[in-house]
């Protein structure tokens, strides 16, 4: 099955350093580019913001999903109109659960416990065998990399099980990230010869 369409999860905010918000803006550009569609969840700020933009400025496709108390706490409700699809939930269980449907891929950018909890729950759900979708830590200024030394930890102590359905790709430059997604779903991740940027848990 072609990736038709890139899940990102990243912080509401924007974070200390600017270069979050241009990695934002840069995923966008590179999933506009690659002709995908942004699935996310649905925030007008911060990096979320920033990468929704990204798209929408280079003439791609976004899919905003979002639960019905977020659009009242978004102070600008009106940017959400920008979306070409926009799509609101009863809960986060359901917006959570919509935004897996709708992705062949997911990419995490720095972000807060709301992005933590997100990707890890696609982590628990890989383990389980429920999906072989592409994972990707988009590894900003080593922003993952206190995340990646605890995911060790945990394998070297002996609580990752079935470690193999668990290999998210970490990758430090934004615009190699959606090629290497395509590259892996074709098979090719290990032709790309680049592990000094491309690494696996
Ligand atoms: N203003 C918001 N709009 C949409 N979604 C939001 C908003 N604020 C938080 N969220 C949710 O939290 C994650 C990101 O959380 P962080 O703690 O900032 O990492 C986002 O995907 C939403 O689930």
């Amino acid at each position: 099955m072609p990736i038709q369409s890139i899940c990102v999860y990243c912080g509401s905010q924007p974070g200390r350093d600017p270069a979050y918000i241009a990695a934002g803006r840069a995923l966008g550009k590179s999933i506009a580019a690659h002709g995908l569609r942004l699935v996310y969840g649905g925030g007008t700020k911060g990096i979320m913001g920033a990468v929704a933009a990204g798209v929408l400025a280079n003439g791609g496709q976004v899919t905003g999903i979002i639960p019905d108390f977020l659009v009242d706490m978004e102070a600008t409700r009106h940017s959400l109109g920008q979306l070409d699809e926009l799509i609101v939930t009863q809960d986060m269980h359901a917006r959570k659960h919509a935004m897996f449907e709708r992705s062949d891929a997911f990419v995490t950018l720095p972000g807060g416990i709301g992005t933590l909890e997100e990707i890890v729950e696609i982590m628990t759900w890989g383990q389980l065998g429920r999906h072989e979708k592409p994972m990707v830590f988009a590894n900003v200024g080593g922003f993952w990399n206190p995340m990646l030394d605890l995911i060790d930890h945990m394998r070297e102590q002996g609580f990752i099980h079935r470690a193999h359905l668990v290999r998210p790709m970490v990758i430090d430059a934004v615009e190699q990230i959606i090629p290497a997604i395509l590259d892996q779903s074709d098979g090719k991740v290990a032709a790309l010869g680049q592990e000094d940027v491309i690494s696996r848990l």
